[in-house]
């Protein structure tokens, strides 16, 4: 059997606290198989964004295991885990963090031109994860202030589909929507998370968006539990 691509183990995350370190993350263990979509809900502070940055090898833990798509993350230089993130990790976040310049169809491009690969095919790949997550074609030359707070999480999605990750990270990315486009995002996360067969989870405060979830699991004081 292949090993969850998301895998965290025993990780405890502190911070610097005045002259003593608060703990955000209390020894949490998680590992999330491919194709599964779980949610993690849990009061304001309680460490859901320390989980994904931790997750997305953003925070290097104190002491624990990350192990993202098979590989420790642990022994790993700067470089190398900024390869493994690129290669491995899409993350979306709260709301628009789409560069303001750029149309819909070059957020997506822009993350192609940092791999280096072919222009023809990452333009037949863009249009396609467009497609796939409902941005109507007409829009595919607009910039991010000229689509609506839903189709920019919508090219949100597609820009953190776009390498193919293993892994499918989302913040809060319905709290700039309204309650109905916020599910519709959520229902796409779920499914998109079955097609492309990532291991996603998404934080949310949420709680009608936690019935879309494969897997629900809360957070408290640091340490996450079943929910
Ligand atoms: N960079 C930091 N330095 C010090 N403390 C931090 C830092 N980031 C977060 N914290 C603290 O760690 C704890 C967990 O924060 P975190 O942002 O992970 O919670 P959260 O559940 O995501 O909260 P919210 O739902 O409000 O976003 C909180 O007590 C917070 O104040």
């Amino acid at each position: 059997m292949t090993p969850p691509p998301l895998v965290l183990d025993d990780v405890l995350l502190t911070y610097p606290d005045g002259d003593r370190r608060l703990t955000a993350l209390d020894r949490v263990s998680l590992a999330v198989p491919a194709g599964e979509f779980t949610a993690v809900a849990g009061p304001s502070g309680s460490g859901k964004s320390s989980l994904l940055a931790v997750a997305a090898t953003l925070l290097r833990p104190d002491t624990g295991r990350v192990v993202i798509a098979g590989r420790e993350t642990a022994g790993l230089s700067p470089r190398a885990l900024t390869s493994l993130r690129r290669e491995a990790v899409g993350i979306v976040f709260q709301q628009s963090n789409l560069l303001p310049s750029l149309t819909a169809v070059e957020q997506l491009l822009a993350v192609e031109h940092l791999r280096g690969g072919s222009p023809r095919a990452a333009r037949a790949r863009a249009g396609e994860l467009l497609e796939r997550v409902g941005l109507d074609a007409a829009k595919w030359r607009r910039r991010p202030h000229q689509l609506s707070g839903g189709e920019r999480q919508r090219v949100n999605i597609a820009r953190a589909l776009f390498p193919g990750p293993a892994v499918l990270l989302a913040d809060e990315p319905t709290s700039a929507l309204d309650h109905e486009c916020g599910e519709r995002v959520v229902d796409l996360l779920a499914s998109v998370t079955r097609e492309h067969r990532t291991a996603t989870v998404l934080v949310t405060h949420d709680r009608a968006l936690l019935a879309r979830a494969d897997r629900v699991l809360l957070m408290r004081d640091g340490v996450l539990s079943a929910g």
